[in-house]
């Protein structure tokens, strides 16, 4: 079932094309992946999904009564401020307490409820956020870089958790990420975006476009190179982690 479709869409700000011509397509249970270098783009299409942002021209479709989850790149909050996870959870909306450990459960931060905001891992931090997400059962889940500032087992784990949210849920995963690596093992498709999408399609055939090379040189070898192991060894998430 498609979720999302997104033709020729173009977004200018302040007379400047910053998106030219997407067209872009969303199914329900899949996980896509949008690549590219900074300043290409890809919040503003997150941004233009969302709603936060109007299109210059082309259109967005979403299914009716399309439930979306954002997960964004990073939240401040004020550290000398004391405020529980669950009472975080219930901001801007009361929620139902069954309601919010459910949701941490889904992004694996069970029995974390009473625990003060400031005094979380950079890691718990984000599985917050994802629960946040999560609450309203969302049919298709938004992050944009969710993952940043975690390390390499951190992003392991976070996607891992992320799979185990699509199987539940069943939703589309639309993510924006830098790890390569983790992106080539955890997506079924990934969009390379430079303005246009200049390609899309398996992560394996992403990594060997022409198109993915010229714009991340040397990485897409080590990202190919891991990809391709993970799939003639079956090797567990977490070796790869490691
Ligand atoms: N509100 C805004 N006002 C002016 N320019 C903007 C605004 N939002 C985005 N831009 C410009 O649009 C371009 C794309 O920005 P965007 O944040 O979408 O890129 P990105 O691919 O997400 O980058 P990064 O990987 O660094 O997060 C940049 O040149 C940015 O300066």
């Amino acid at each position: 079932m498609t979720l999302l479709t997104i033709e020729h869409l173009d977004v200018d700000i302040d007379g400047r094309p910053i998106l030219d011509n997407i067209q872009l397509t969303i199914e329900r249970g899949e996980i896509v992946t949008i690549v590219g270098p900074n300043g290409s783009g890809k919040t503003t299409l997150l941004r233009a999904i969302i709603g936060s942002l109007t299109p210059s021209r082309g259109r967005i479709a979403r299914s009716s009564e399309l439930v979306l989850g954002y997960v964004p790149q990073r939240l401040h909050l004020d550290p000398t401020l004391p405020m529980t996870v669950s009472r975080f959870m219930g901001l801007p909306r009361r929620q139902h307490a069954e309601r919010i450990d459910q949701a941490l459960e889904r992004a694996g931060a069970a029995g974390l409820s009473q625990q003060q905001m400031n005094s979380l891992s950079g890691g718990q931090f984000q599985r917050i956020l994802l629960a946040r997400a999560l609450l309203e059962s969302p049919d298709l889940l938004i992050l944009d870089e969710a993952t940043q500032g975690l390390d390499q087992r951190g992003v392991a784990d976070f996607y891992r958790q992320l799979e185990s949210v699509r199987r539940e849920l069943g939703c589309g995963v639309l993510m924006v990420s830098h790890e390569l690596h983790v992106v080539m093992r955890a997506s079924d498709r990934v969009v390379c975006l430079n303005g246009a999408i200049c390609c899309e399609g398996t992560p394996e055939r992403v990594a060997s476009s022409p198109a993915y090379r010229a714009m991340f040189g040397h990485d897409t070898q080590d990202a190919f190179a891991l990809y391709r192991h993970d799939h003639s060894h079956q090797q567990a998430p977490a070796e790869l982690a490691s």
